[in-house]
């Protein structure tokens, strides 16, 4: 035998010997390590498989053992042996126990095997730093940070004219980096780009060079630690670390002892006088730089994280992108778009949408892990021997409680909504911490980051939010799957998001029609889908049309449910922009269709709003129906000759109208006792403030009865996007325009209202407002339809002006041909005197402007020449109001 063989054999042996010890050994310190709890997945003898499972689909292994134990402890097989995890509820007898006796750093430095990865470092000079002085001081660097993150993203992303893929995980390392860098180590160091090199790569070190380690065995891990290249650089970290901030620390020394000393007020400082303090003798310059990697590794990473989440979020639900840039928009308005401290409080849908991003990409599955550093007894019986971790299973999103709403939809704005309450409107922010919000932690030891996080993401996106818009890569059409690294919850970097630069415009309207299988909702829901403005369109109708435009969404919902019926079938639908409210049911009774129409009209604006439908509506149009009772009615109900009989002697049949008007109802007050249901229905709405409009100006309702229904829709759209709607607080567009069409040229002179060119003086004479919708303005007389009821109706000052804009220029409509010939051949069939028709108009526009009116003479002179209906109507229409006065009941009869 060759005598180089025999040492090879006796190696070989030795070491199948060593091997089969370790493996013997590392099952008898996994049976010591055991615990008296079910297992999960005991039913799967392959425990290799099952540390598999734990390393990539944690999340799935926790929902199983929450599933099958609920509030018991369980016990999970992971690759550093078996896991106790404990309910959420034990969290609370947990958390009376300190640092020292039930350790949450502790816990995290042993699960990176801190002694190797030098994060096993408990020290009360940072924590101070970041617990006092830290939050202390946040609301002084909000202008610095959006400064850095401005100077970041100039610098760093590439100018985007068309959409341009980004890598989200690269650059927002580096804005983070360098945002946080500003408040830890201040300026010019913050933009050193060896520190953020240094600072960011030393966390990537750990973490890979801590799993790296752990692949060898603990006995071998004080020589293998040389042999793994993370671990030398973790050394070198510090070393650099060292080296970068010692010139930084020489200057502020020198510059301490000279005239004219400027605290620079940020966490080198903060650190070196809190070691002062404490007296922390061992304190010096290496120390500082190992804190500073340590607070930049738990900072960095986790920040950027989460902002990657939310962008996630938001690329995935782009109906959210408009009204949180609009927010942005909104609070700094008056501040050159600068972002302030009281800013950033003030953004609460950003806050909202941060927070349920988190709830549903939370950092770790179980954010609430101790290391029991003195033996812990349990109120179950369970003890937790010193030296174990137990965490808790904390992103069970079932446990979420009732009042919160679905727990596993995404609705962006959920806490936004929870704080609407008074009571709770300190509650729910990103950056709380509670028994049922614990993203964060819990109790003492709870993330003391947090609150500086926050600040940070809020500014961060903010930034994206007024300079880009951002979507997914094609292909990519819903939120991408987070992939597990054992408990730790990270976002797919494979998944490239595409943005492009906004040019600040508020872009994307998004809107609800409802009634939108009638004829005013098919055309308005058609002229939305062709307008680029609007990028979803949500129909709300009782059934559904055959062929659908992408951009259309349809919901399924019955108006004449009551408002707690709807918000069930409305729980899928994003907050939108704009709402056209077409759905109306005609009843020969007047009364009766002002108040079916008031009463859906309130209770489906009822249930939109408490679904969060209306957080950021900017404009609700209701457009008042097409024919109205009573040959409306009959018509929809296909009784023709009742119809016939009934508009035998209007207009509808005799003449023929000019553009595509098919139809004409007999009165018309008819629509108007529509709007006065509506009119009050909305205004009592907006007087409970149940009717939530953002930012106080944008107010808006407009009513419309036009007849035809293209011109509907379109003057509809024009409602909803007219710069008037933007600056007026409140708007009636009225309103049996029909009628006005049909007045007579010397009803608009006699009314005196038309004059146009004093208005919108121009240089060439001519209106440049609205250019093609209305080309007549004025302003109501300040008491507005409901005027004779506005006392018992509670209308609030500001909701009693408004602006009537007439769609026609009424003097030059007059001279048309097509309404001369029209009103030629009335006359000739009835024999009519321009008289009645205009006296009833007019009375009807007095009573609108809320002057005198003296309508009698007209009403028994159209009683004399056969109109009897006509005086029945206004009786009715006077009937009417005195009911909606003493009911003030009207908009709640269905419930
Ligand atoms: C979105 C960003 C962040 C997330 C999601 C996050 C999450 C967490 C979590 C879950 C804990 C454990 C709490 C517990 O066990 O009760 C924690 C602890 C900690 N975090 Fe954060 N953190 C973030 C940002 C920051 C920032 C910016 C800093 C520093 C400025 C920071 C510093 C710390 C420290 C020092 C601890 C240990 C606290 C202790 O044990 O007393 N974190 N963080």
């Amino acid at each position: 035998m060759n005598s180089t063989r025999i040492p090879i054999l006796w190696a070989l042996a030795a070491t199948a010997v060593a091997a089969w010890a370790g493996k013997v050994i590392i099952k008898l310190l996994r049976r010591r390590n055991a615990f008296s709890v079910p297992i999960v997945g005991a039913d799967i003898d392959d425990i290799k498989a099952l540390k598999g499972r734990y390393v990539r689909e944690a999340d799935v292994l926790l929902r199983e053992g929450y599933e099958k134990f609920k509030d018991g402890i369980f016990q999970v097989e992971t690759p550093d042996g078996p896991r106790v995890f404990l309910p959420r509820k034990l969290a609370h007898e947990l958390k009376p126990f300190n640092r020292h006796e039930a350790s949450g750093m502790k816990a995290l430095a042993d699960r990176h095997i801190g002694q190797y990865t030098t994060i096993d470092h408990e020290s009360d000079v940072m924590l101070g730093a970041i617990k006092i002085d830290l939050n202390r001081n946040l609301g002084n660097f909000v202008e610095d940070v959006q400064y850095e993150v401005a100077h970041c993203f100039e610098t760093q992303f590439p100018s985007c004219n068309e959409w341009t893929p980004i890598d989200l995980h690269e650059k927002l390392l580096r804005v983070v980096a360098q945002a946080s860098a500003c408040i830890f180590v201040g300026y010019p160091m913050c933009r050193n780009e060896e520190w953020l090199e240094c600072s960011t790569k030393f966390a990537l070190d750990v973490m890979i060079g801590g799993e790296k380690l752990k692949q060898w065995h603990p006995w071998l891990r004080p020589i293998a630690q040389y042999l793994v290249p993370e671990m030398t650089r973790i050394r070198g970290d510090h070393q650099r670390a060292f080296e970068l901030l010692l010139p930084e620390l020489e200057k502020r020394s020198t510059e301490s002892h000279g005239t004219g000393f400027k605290s620079r007020n940020d966490m080198i400082e903060w650190m070196q006088q809190r070691a002062k303090k404490l007296g922390d003798k061992s304190f010096d310059s290496r120390e500082l730089a190992k804190l500073q990697m340590l607070t930049a590794t738990a900072a960095i990473h986790t920040t950027r994280l989460a902002i990657i989440h939310a962008l996630y979020d938001l690329a995935a639900r782009r109906e959210y992108i408009g009204p949180l840039r609009r927010e942005v928009l909104e609070v700094t308005k008056d501040n050159t778009s600068i972002l302030r401290k009281q800013h950033l409080t003030q953004m609460r849908k950003l806050d909202s949408f941060m927070k349920e991003s988190q709830r549903h990409n939370p950092p770790s599955v179980a954010t609430f892990q101790r290391k029991a550093m003195i033996p812990i007894n349990l109120s179950n019986g369970f003890h937790i021997p010193a030296g174990t971790i137990v965490q808790c299973n904390t992103n069970i999103l079932d446990e979420a409680p009732a009042e919160w709403g679905d727990p596993n939809v995404f609705d962006a704005f959920r806490f936004h909504k929870l704080r609407s309450k008074p009571e709770d409107s300190n509650k729910h922010q990103f950056a709380s911490t509670s028994y049922d919000s614990m993203q964060f932690g819990f109790g003492n030891d709870a993330c003391p980051g947090r609150f500086f996080a926050s600040n940070q993401i809020k500014i961060i996106l903010a930034y994206i939010l007024s300079h880009y818009d951002l979507k997914f890569e094609d292909g990519v059409v819903e939120r991408p799957r987070n992939l597990m690294f054992e408990v730790n919850v990270l976002a797919d970097p494979a998944v490239k998001v595409l943005i492009l630069d906004s040019d600040y415009e508020i872009r994307m309207l998004t809107a609800i029609v409802t009634g939108a299988t009638g004829i005013t909702g098919t055309a308005i829901v058609k002229a939305l889908v062709d307008t680029s403005e609007y990028s979803e369109v949500y129909t709300l109708s009782r059934s559904q049309k055959s062929e659908l435009h992408p951009k259309v969404k349809h919901a399924t919902l019955d108006l004449q449910q009551s408002a707690g019926e709807m918000a069930r079938s409305l729980s899928h639908i994003p907050p939108v922009t704009h709402i056209f409210f077409c759905a109306y049911l005609a009843h020969p009774d007047e009364g009766e269709a002002a108040r079916i129409n008031g009463t859906m009209l309130s209770n489906s604006l009822t249930a939109l709003k408490e679904t969060g439908k209306t957080v950021d509506l900017q404009c609700l149009v209701l457009t008042c129906g097409l024919k109205q009772p009573p040959n409306f009615y009959y018509t929809q109900q296909r009784i023709l000759e009742r119809a016939a009989e009934d508009t035998v002697n209007t207009w509808s049949w005799t003449v023929t109208y000019p553009q595509d008007v098919v139809g004409f109802a007999r009165g018309n007050f008819m629509n108007l006792m529509s709007s006065l249901g509506l009119y009050c229905a909305v205004s009592r709405e907006m007087e409970d403030s149940r009717l939530v409009f953002p930012g106080n100006k944008k107010n808006y309702l407009a009513f419309n009865d036009w007849t035809s229904a293209r011109y509907h829709a379109e003057f509809c759209l024009w409602a909803g996007t007219a710069q008037s709607a933007k600056n007026q607080r409140f708007n009636v567009v009225n309103g049996d325009v029909q009628s006005w069409q049909d007045l007579w040229p010397r009803l608009a002179k006699r009314y005196g209202c038309i004059i146009p060119d004093k208005m919108f003086p121009s240089p060439d004479g001519e209106r440049k407002a609205y250019p093609g919708y209305e080309s007549g303005i004025m302003k109501l007389h300040p008491r507005p339809p409901v005027a004779e009821v506005e006392s018992q109706l509670g209308l609030k000052d500001e909701f009693k002006q408004g602006i009537l804009y007439n769609q026609i220029d009424l003097t030059k409509w007059a001279r048309r041909p097509d309404v001369v010939k029209a009103w030629e051949s009335l006359r000739d069939r009835y024999g009519l005197e321009q008289g009645v028709w205009d006296n009833a108009t007019w009375s009807f526009l007095n009573f609108l402007l809320g002057r005198e009116y003296s309508c009698v003479a007209s009403m028994s002179k159209a009683r004399k020449m056969g109109f009897n209906k006509y005086a029945d109507t206004w009786a009715e229409f006077q009937h009417t109001l005195e009911e909606l006065e003493a009911a003030k009941m009207l908009p709640r009869i269905a419930e």
